[in-house]
């Protein structure tokens, strides 16, 4: 009986919102973790269910010693699970079978209502699912290999994906869009790593560093690499430069050295360490041109499967101010630091962060402290991409522009927030760039327009001279 006690403990923490469902039940280390994270989820699943059927059998007014949270993981498993509960018998199981037959009988009753044959069809359904983001490796194939290799169909849009379909993204180069539920683990080209599963989001920061282009292109550092999803997205945007990949957790550097050797790429160094140790001076950084910032954050963003079995209520798990500051300030530190590299000129901090703190607070802090970095231009920040920073978070508004944010679950992506920085010393100044560009455009049309206008006039002016001619004729 303890394991269900323990389960009961657990939704009453979250409804005291101590923690997420993962954090709860991971950091106790009481019991079967896994056990407990599946009758706990599968409890929140139908908790309006075993509501109904616990109202309608009256459980609690005749087992006054039964707490709510316990009589709904017990319930849970007599009507729901095929072993029934699973404890010896004692005082509280008995108290539970004394009603077996009331509560099936309320249970049968319930399904009749509502019409469904198999509990299943009543559980409570994700309303947001991201579908499954995959990007295909192009150092070790190409996306029509791919395509064939799992056997897929093309769909238009993102709503039509679904087994066996594939949307090919318009905003990421070879980014496709699988069915949420698809597993791809045992496929030979994941395996072989010719695709990578990544979200939507996360291909961001790399594809804006990839557009960069407008000077010269040299090496590229990776300031915060594991496990190495835009470390290899940058090896296969940038094939001709050196990625300096670094990372300081000795066991993400294992999984980060594995995700580079199966993707094949040959262009990446790892560097075991501290990024904000490294010297930006050291002749082995002086070709660095682009630098993709990524540190460690809140991960406020990530839409966790779980998510929608919380209420709105035991969801808002009040984020710890102190953590959030002393990110903020980890944060900065790292941007700050990735500014100093003497030949940079485009750097992007990115977070997986809803939070201001750890986004525009951030980029606005370090650049008000360092008037050689700017924000780039919308046009040179995917500028077909709708959510922008946040005009009143920035100290000057015009910065958000530079900025994006994925808002979580829109678009079918996680929360995301990048911000491309440039250096207009070693660049020119880009917005200057993109005004005299349009101040030009603007003036060849108009010498354009004055152009035909006057090839138009010409023509009127034959026109009307015939015409007199024939009149003249005519009279
Ligand atoms: C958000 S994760 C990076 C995810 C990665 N960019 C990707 O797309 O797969 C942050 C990583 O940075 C590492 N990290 C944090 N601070 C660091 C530092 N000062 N120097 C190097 N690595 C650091 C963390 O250990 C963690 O692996």
């Amino acid at each position: 009986m303890d394991f269900y006690i323990h389960a009961a403990t657990i939704l009453d923490d979250l409804s005291q919102k101590k923690g997420s469902i993962k954090q709860l039940v991971f950091n106790s280390k009481k019991h079967d973790p896994k056990r407990t994270y599946a009758l706990v989820c599968e409890t929140l699943k139908y908790k309006h269910v075993l509501d109904e059927v616990i109202e309608s059998a009256k459980l609690l007014d005749l087992e006054k010693k039964i707490k709510k949270n316990l009589a709904r993981v017990l319930v849970h498993d007599l009507l729901m699970s095929k072993r029934g509960i699973s404890a010896s018998t004692g005082l509280i199981k008995e108290a539970i079978l004394r009603h077996k037959t009331r509560l099936n009988a309320e249970f049968v009753k319930l399904k009749i209502r509502k019409r469904v044959k198999s509990h299943e069809e009543l559980a409570l359904k994700n309303p947001v699912t991201l579908p499954r983001w995959v990007r295909i490796n192009t150092v070790k194939a190409t996306q029509e290999e791919v395509i064939k290799q799992l056997a897929l169909t093309r769909v238009f849009s993102l709503k039509e994906v679904g087994p066996k379909t594939y949307y090919m993204d318009e905003t990421i180069d070879n980014l496709i869009a699988l069915d949420s539920e698809v597993s791809l683990v045992s496929e030979s080209c994941y395996q072989e790593g010719k695709i990578i599963i990544q979200d939507k989001a996360s291909c961001i920061p790399a594809a804006i560093l990839g557009n960069q282009r407008q000077t010269k292109v040299g090496n590229i550092i990776d300031g915060c690499a594991a496990p190495g999803n835009k470390t290899t997205h940058l090896a296969a945007l940038f094939p001709d430069s050196k990625i300096f990949a670094f990372e300081r957790d000795s066991q993400r550097v294992k999984t980060l050295q594995k995700m580079v050797d199966i993707s094949g790429a040959q262009n990446v160094e790892i560097i075991h360490g501290d990024f904000t140790h490294s010297d930006p001076m050291d002749p082995k950084f002086a070709n660095v041109t682009h630098i993709l910032l990524d540190p460690s954050c809140s991960g406020s963003g990530i839409v966790s499967r779980q998510d929608f079995l919380l209420e709105d209520s035991e969801q808002d798990v009040v984020e710890d101010v102190n953590r959030l500051e002393n990110l903020c300030s980890f944060q900065s530190t790292i941007l700050k630091h990735a500014l100093q590299f003497p030949e940079s000129r485009y750097v992007t901090y990115s977070t997986c962060s809803v939070h201001r703190l750890e986004n525009e607070q951030v980029v606005c802090d370090v650049l008000s402290q360092d008037s050689q970095w700017k924000c780039n231009s919308l046009e040179n920040t995917l500028p077909q991409w709708e959510d922008r920073g946040i005009p009143e978070y920035c100290t000057d508004p015009t910065m958000a522009k530079s900025m994006i944010r994925c808002v979580p679950g829109k678009f079918g992506t996680i929360g995301f927030f990048v911000c491309n920085l440039y250096h207009p010393g070693r660049v020119g100044d880009l917005f200057e760039k993109n005004m005299s560009s349009a101040v030009e455009s603007n003036a060849k049309r108009k010498r354009k327009n004055k152009k035909m206008k006057s090839i138009k006039r010409k023509k009127e002016k034959k026109l009307e001279a015939a015409d007199n001619s024939t009149a003249d004729a005519t009279v």
